[in-house]
């Protein structure tokens, strides 16, 4: 299964590619609908007539198509054209040809006359297949277009979007005009950015495994080069590469623990943290580390607040800032930490202690009031900039708004630029957290979160993911494991604990990660 994303002039590009190495655009079309027929044939909800709705281009002949395949499983189809049929491709003729003959019904809806009755063919329908637009819509829906739209979304019918729901702008997940609330979306060869951006998951319904149409990964991923992406700007890294986090990339982070395993193995995590009226953060980033598997987890933490740190972690070892022994030349007990977490509930007022650390030769991951210190620090911004070791960012919109000099709308209209902005700028990792949390290496290798739930939105949830990362940098820093795979697995795990039932705390989410982390590590063991 492919788990690129592309945009939808790269989508363009690498069908062109595969059909100039001799796999005819008739092929690709045909390929595509027979997979949009095996969705239609898994998710119908009972025995009944598939009406497919015909645009203009090439997802309209994905849905000729479709129905031809549907026929050969004695589906009653009716196809519904919005646009004459004389002004069709001609792939997408040859495909409605076929379609008619294996005995689907053609209607012609593209006068008004014959508009009016979309909404009767609708309604003996059990299930709607929507092959209106796909990457190729280029302005608003108008007229008997977007009544079309309008009327499949009133028509209360299972609809089953072809590459993606009409009307969504496949780059932007902005609505042109109108757009279809799929239930279904099939991606064709490959997934488009549209799905999660803008109001893209609003219309998406449930997103299906991309159909492969034989459209090679190795042109997917020549893509990214042979076509600029459109969020590329002068301040920006340019984007390597793109995918999703899946379920495969979370089950290689945890391999099957060793039967004579101790705890030195999994990773000693440091965590700086805590100020008056902010004691839990730490101790919220502590349970994230030792849930993600951490072995030793370390807090340090301001001499005002010691006692209550102290008193509340029974699981990790904590240190007053100012007792010295940890941080102490050639013998500091932090030259033991695997990779060190600064930032959980710190306070803005510790700028000396961030630049010690920042010169500290481990893996540093710098989160919450950290960012807000090197924000407001033109000092501190080169420090981070010209680290040597592996650094990564983990801003909230706010914060990474605060990063850029810009608003949060700014970060949240194009998220995609902005996570490459924080790259290009700070030369690091960056975790841009939020509705499809982003991560992106300093090369412009971007992944996507697709998993989370708005359970996430609630005090702690960010503490204990840096405690998590925390741990995933530990394990890079003793395995020189691939660092995009951690904290694509962190994040991946974090958001699929969240969507879990039965938690409301950020302690308690915690619990639930370390569970869906010890079922991955005994997964591996079947
Ligand atoms: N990914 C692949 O390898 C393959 C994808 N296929 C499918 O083809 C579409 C993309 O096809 P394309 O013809 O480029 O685009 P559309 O079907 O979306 O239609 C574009 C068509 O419509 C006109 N147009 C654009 N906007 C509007 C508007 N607002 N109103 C009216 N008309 C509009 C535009 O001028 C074009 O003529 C992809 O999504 C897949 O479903 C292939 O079948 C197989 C290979
Ligand atoms: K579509």
């Amino acid at each position: 299964m492919s788990v690129r994303i592309l945009s939808a002039d790269q989508m363009r590009w690498a069908d062109m590619t595969t059909t100039e190495a001799g796999i005819s655009g008739f092929e690709l079309m045909d390929r595509a609908g027979r997979a949009v027929a095996d969705a239609v044939l898994d998710y119908m909800p009972d025995f009944g007539r598939v009406v497919i709705v015909i645009g203009p281009g090439n997802n309209g002949g994905d849905g000729f198509a479709a129905a031809r395949y549907l026929r050969s499983r004695r589906i009653p189809v009716t196809l519904v054209m919005l646009v004459p049929l004389d002004t069709l491709g001609g792939d997408t003729l040859m495909h409605a040809e076929l379609a008619r003959e294996a005995g689907a019904k053609l209607r012609d809806a593209s006068s008004d006359r014959c508009f009016a009755e979309l909404n009767r063919w609708l309604l003996r329908a059990v299930m709607v297949v929507d092959a209106m637009f796909g990457t190729g819509l280029t302005r608003p829906l108008s007229g008997r277009l977007a009544k079309a739209v309008a009327q499949i979304n009133q028509a209360d019918r299972p609809v089953l979007s072809i590459d993606i729901a009409s009307g969504l702008n496949a780059d932007s997940g902005e609505v042109m005009g109108d757009a279809v609330k799929a239930d279904f979306t099939l991606p064709v060869a490959a997934y488009k950015w549209g799905y999660w951006m803008g109001v893209g998951p609003e219309f998406s319904g449930r997103l299906l495994p991309a159909s492969a149409i034989g459209v090679e990964d190795e042109t997917l991923c020549r893509a990214w080069a042979a076509v600029p992406d459109p969020s590329v700007s002068k301040g920006s890294t340019v984007l390597r590469s793109a995918c999703f986090i899946h379920s495969d990339m979370i089950g290689q982070a945890w391999p099957k623990r060793h039967r004579l395993s101790h705890k030195g193995n999994f990773g000693r995590v440091w965590i700086f943290g805590g100020s008056a009226g902010f004691t839990g953060a730490p101790r919220l980033a502590s349970l994230g580390a030792l849930a993600a598997g951490a072995g030793l987890v370390s807090v340090v933490c301001p001499d005002d607040v010691y006692p209550v740190v102290a008193s509340g972690s029974l699981e990790t070892m904590v240190h007053s800032q100012s007792s010295g022994a940890w941080m102490r030349e050639g013998d500091g007990l932090i030259d033991q930490a695997d990779a060190i977490v600064a930032g959980p509930g710190w306070g803005c007022a510790q700028t000396t202690l961030l630049a010690r650390l920042l010169d500290v030769d481990r893996p540093l991951l710098l989160d919450a009031d950290a960012l807000n210190m090197i924000a407001a620090d033109a000092a501190l911004q080169s420090r981070v900039s010209e680290r040597d070791s592996l650094t990564v960012l983990t801003p909230h919109p706010g914060e990474a708004a605060r990063l850029l000099s810009c608003t949060v709308d700014d970060i949240q209209s194009d998220r995609k630029k902005a996570v490459l902005k924080l790259c290009k700028r700070y030369a690091c990792w960056v975790v841009l957290k939020g509705n499809e949390t982003l991560i992106a290496s300093p090369q412009g290798d971007v992944m996507l979160n697709p998993s989370g739930s708005p359970q996430l939105a609630v005090a702690g949830s960010g503490d204990v993911l840096a405690g998590m990362l925390g741990r995933q940098l530990a394990v890079c820093y003793r395995n020189d494991t691939d660092v995009g795979m951690m904290l694509g697995a962190g994040v991946g795990l974090h958001g699929e604990a969240g969507e879990q039932n039965g938690w409301y705390l950020a302690g308690e989410l915690a619990g639930m990660v370390a569970g869906l982390r010890q079922g991955i590590e005994r997964k591996h063991g079947d």
